[in-house]
């Protein structure tokens, strides 16, 4: 990915910022310029009043005074300061989120879902959304703490130039430094990302309602707490180790700005005795080396910081600026299927270090008929399922739609044109009808429409019969709305019956010019499955549709059956055909029906 360089970064920042919330950045910055001011204001009015009180010159009234506001300056501006920031946290948190949350919603494909690299990337990056304010707040840091310095510098330099360029030339050991750990900081961040995808993964595993039957069954809950707690405790190592580094570097400048100190001192009592500076100008000195002091180190922790938080928020500019996953150069528009969609010499593999899963597949799905996908697992059928909805395209070779290279067209065009039950379909925790709605968002809050294509998937009266019928929660994870206190705010279906809502979300989307069904009926008793058959049959009649099952018995009146085989279409024809041809095919079938049989007789 991209290395981003500073000042673009900061530009990148300082205009999400700036979007986010524009009063108050404003805010932000006034306070953070008149913080800057108070110290320098503090030590001038305490000169003021000492050589006031020495009858030097000056009023002493007004010396007091101006103490006394400087005094409530520094007491009210980190209040100010610290609310404006915590305001602009929230403004460009949420509009980070936001414009993250848009870009991976714009990878049309599912290449960047299935690399662990980008899956370590975007964590930081969500991670960095949290935080890169604070790159602003660093950036006004550096900026409040250059003026402060420069202030302190300009007035030590008037009572001894030397000690001023002493007190900056100590500046440049602890910049080196600090930036050398802030760079080491986000190498271990990045180094360490996988094991706290992988802790958070246990995690997951041993809280979640899916894995915990497992788990306790298997009884591996130890097992996968002592896998999670090693991916803790190596992060734990890495970042201790960096820890003792920061402890030795900023004990090793401690020292060097306490020599620096300790010396202008000395010198400042020397001088003072012999009468040459004022004791007013011995308390200036000493607190502009102590401010000049205070300020470069800020500065150089702030800078440090900056460098840190940019390179993080680096991995949010990488994903916000990633490349399309597929060229989206739709120069076609797609038409409504008409004649057909045409698979020719289709080569496919997930990545070039990958083997082949399709290996030259040619076939035509023809327009108003349905084809069936038949084969061991492992073959390629859901792959080739993911081509048909552009998720990836060919890597060598061309599936046509109506003549149209896919290539060529938009994703939303085609998937709006596309309905599909997955194989490894979605329950969202959600209502029953949101479950159904999401098939066609424009449909969601339509109860005759839900309801209909429920009925069509033969999951309608199971709803109804639900305690708050479609507006039951399929979820024990959260309540409904003011109903924390119900048994009944939600409920959990079975894996038949999930699999019915997802073939009615499926059917919601009115006339698709293309059905895919990937093993819609799996987890159904035969009985439910033969149903199921007869309705979508009826749901696809006239319509072109893609049926994969393993049970060959609900595929054998499609109108061509497609036998793929590590990759490559080891036979097709009708039922009837391929069953004469004894092959593959017929032997499966064969297998598959005396299974039953002897179940039956059984
Ligand atoms: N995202 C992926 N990255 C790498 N390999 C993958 C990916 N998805 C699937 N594969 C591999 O592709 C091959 C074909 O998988 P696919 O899911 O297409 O088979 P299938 O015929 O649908 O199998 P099944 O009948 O078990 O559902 C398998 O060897 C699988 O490991």
């Amino acid at each position: 990915m991209a290395e981003w360089s500073w000042p673009r970064t900061l530009a990148a920042v300082t205009g999400l910022a700036w979007r986010s919330a524009p009063a108050t950045v404003l805010c932000y910055v006034g306070a953070t310029l008149a913080q800057a001011a108070v110290p320098i204001a503090t030590a001038w009015f305490t000169k003021a009043l000492l050589d006031a009180l020495n009858a030097e010159r000056g009023s002493v009234l007004g010396a007091a005074l101006g103490l006394a506001a400087s005094g409530l300056a520094a007491g009210v501006l980190p209040s100010l300061s610290t609310y404006a920031n915590g305001a602009l946290g929230r403004a460009v948190g949420l509009r980070a989120t936001d414009r993250l949350f848009a870009a991976t919603g714009k990878f049309a494909g599912l290449r960047y879902f299935e690399d662990p690299a980008f899956l370590d990337r975007l964590r930081l990056a969500q991670q960095s959304t949290t935080d890169c304010h604070g790159l602003l707040g660093s950036a006004f840091d550096v900026g409040r703490a250059a003026l402060t310095v420069a202030g302190f510098l300009g007035a030590l330099a008037l009572i001894n130039p030397w000690m001023a360029v002493i007190v900056l030339a100590s500046l440049a050991p602890a910049l080196a430094a600090q930036l050398r750990l802030a760079r080491q900081y986000t190498t271990m961040m990045w180094q360490t990302s996988p094991s706290q995808r992988r802790e958070f993964f246990y995690g997951q595993l041993l809280t979640g309602a899916q894995a915990a039957k497992e788990v306790r069954l298997f009884g591996i809950g130890g097992f996968l707490r002592g896998r999670m707690l090693a991916e803790r405790r190596g992060v734990n190592r890495a970042q201790r180790r960096l820890d003792l580094r920061r402890l030795a570097t900023n004990g090793a400048l401690e020292l060097l700005a306490a020599l620096v100190a300790g010396g202008g001192l000395v010198w400042a009592g020397l001088v003072a005795r012999e009468g040459r500076i004022s004791a007013g100008d011995v308390v200036m000195f000493i607190g502009a080396v102590a401010g000049t002091q205070l300020g470069l180190n800020t500065m150089v922790h702030m800078i440090a910081q900056m460098a840190q938080s940019l390179r993080m928020f680096g991995h949010y500019l990488d994903v916000t600026h990633a490349p399309p996953d597929l060229p989206v150069a739709a120069t076609a528009r797609l038409p409504a299927l008409r004649r057909g969609i045409e698979l020719r010499d289709v080569w496919f593999r997930y990545g070039d270090d990958h083997p082949w899963i399709l290996r030259g597949v040619d076939l035509f799905i023809p327009y108003g008929g349905t084809v069936a996908l038949v084969g061991l697992n492992g073959a390629g059928k859901s792959t080739l399922v993911k081509l048909l909805c552009r998720f990836y395209d060919p890597t060598k070779g061309t599936i046509l739609w109506d003549g149209v290279d896919l290539r060529h067209s938009d994703p939303a065009d085609l998937r709006a044109r596309i309905s599909a039950v997955f194989q490894d379909h979605m329950a969202y925790d959600l209502s029953a009808a949101e479950n159904i709605g999401l098939g066609h968002l424009p449909l969601i809050d339509s109860g005759p429409d839900i309801e209909a294509a429920a009925r069509r998937a033969g999951i309608h009266d199971a709803l109804v019969a639900l305690p708050r019928g479609y507006r039951t929660l399929l979820t024990r994870l959260f309540f409904s709305d003011g109903d924390e206190d119900s048994a009944s705010t939600g409920v959990e279906l079975s894996g038949g019956q999930w699999q019915r809502i997802a073939i009615a979300r499926a059917l919601l989307r009115d006339g698709p010019d293309l059905m895919i069904l990937d093993e819609p009926s799996s987890g159904l008793d035969p009985e439910a499955e033969h149903d199921i058959h007869v309705r979508m049959r009826a749901g696809r009649s006239g319509r072109t549709g893609l049926l994969i099952s393993h049970r060959l018995n609900t595929v054998r009146d499609a109108d061509l059956i497609v036998v793929l085989k590590e990759g490559r279409v080891a036979e097709r024809g009708r039922h009837e055909d391929l069953m004469d041809l004894r092959g593959p095919y017929a032997d499966l079938f064969t297998l598959q029906s005396a299974g039953y049989v002897t179940e039956h007789i059984g």
